[in-house]
């Protein structure tokens, strides 16, 4: 059985637990349950604090954990990410008073407060800044406002709790994170069952982004069509009854579907369809 870690509270929780139904496994109904068994799969799935997802799949007891780029980092396990997700997209900042705190020097003596220690203890490091941190468990915008630090460090996606705290940005972001699909370093990277884990999450991803566009043409527009839907191998191409005129079939990404349908109907095809893609393996 593949021993698997999915967060089990925060915003990493619902859409893990989301992408792993499309790939076809069971979830858990309650959120009080800890482990469930997926037997038809051969996968057991354990719910476990995002935070501690890194340091059981780096002790080897797990084989592969989901969880944030960000939170793989902070903690400092052998652990590495192999797949990207694609939710839970954020950045990771500094952040102060308005005219406190210009730019990343001057952060030189002045306390930062933050739920990721690791990260920012090791981005001081690295540029030489000698500041202290204090650790909060979260809610750290407010560490400014009663004292506790000058400077926090936090997840940023709209920035709407650093505006509501009367916080701006500060110098470029740490880094950019997103939900990440992870095993132990050094673990054998092409164990089946792992690898299958990974196809269907792929097969997910691209279900997600892409759909299938089918269209007629006439012959002579084909090369120039399929220029616009070159599809991720080849497109099919089928005759029609009627001479001269050809269907054609290929995937292209959603966000452009749109614009590739104008420039298809400008090119003289019709009867131009899209249609989602529940599953896929490419
Ligand atoms: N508002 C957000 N938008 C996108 N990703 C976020 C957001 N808040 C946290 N994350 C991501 O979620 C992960 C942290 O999950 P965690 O469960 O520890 O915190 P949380 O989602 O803030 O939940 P809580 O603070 O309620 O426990 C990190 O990878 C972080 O980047
Ligand atoms: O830029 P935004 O869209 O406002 O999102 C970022 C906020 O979301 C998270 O907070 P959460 O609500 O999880 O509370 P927490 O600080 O207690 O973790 C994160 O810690 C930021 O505070
Ligand atoms: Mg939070």
């Amino acid at each position: 059985m593949l021993r698997i870690a999915v967060p089990n509270k925060g915003s990493l929780s619902g859409p893990a637990g989301e992408m792993l139904h499309e790939a076809g496994y069971q979830q858990r109904k309650a959120t009080k349950e800890l482990v469930l068994v997926d037997p038809e799969n051969e996968v057991e799935f354990f719910y476990l604090r995002p935070r501690d997802i890194a340091i059981y799949v780096s002790s080897g007891r797990l084989d592969i954990g989901i969880t944030g780029r960000d939170l793989l980092l902070d903690s400092g396990a052998r652990a590495e990410e192999v797949l990207p997700l694609g939710f839970a997209r954020s950045t990771f900042r500094y952040a102060a008073k308005p005219g406190t705190v210009d730019t990343l020097d001057d952060l030189a003596g002045l306390t930062v407060a933050t739920s990721y220690e690791g990260i920012v203890a090791k981005h001081l490091a690295d540029k030489g800044i000698d500041a202290s941190v204090v650790h909060l468990d979260g809610a750290v915008e407010t560490a400014i406002e009663l004292g506790v630090a000058q400077v926090i460090a936090d997840v940023v996606e709209t920035g709407t709790s650093l505006r509501n705290a009367g916080l701006e940005i500060v110098g470029e972001p740490i880094l950019q994170s997103e939900a990440v699909v992870i095993r132990r370093t050094g673990a054998d990277p092409n164990g089946p069952k792992v690898q299958q884990f990974l196809r269907r999450l792929q097969g997910v991803l691209v279900a997600r982004s892409y759909v299938m566009m089918d269209y007629d043409i006439r012959a002579e527009h084909l090369e120039a069509a399929v220029a616009l839907t070159p599809g991720l191998e080849s497109p099919t191409i089928s005759p029609l009854h009627d001479q001269g005129w050809v269907a054609v079939r290929s995937m292209v990404r959603t966000t452009e579907a749109q614009r590739i349908m104008d420039d298809l109907y400008d090119l003289g095809a019709r009867a131009i369809l899209t249609t989602g893609i529940h599953a896929c393996r490419l």
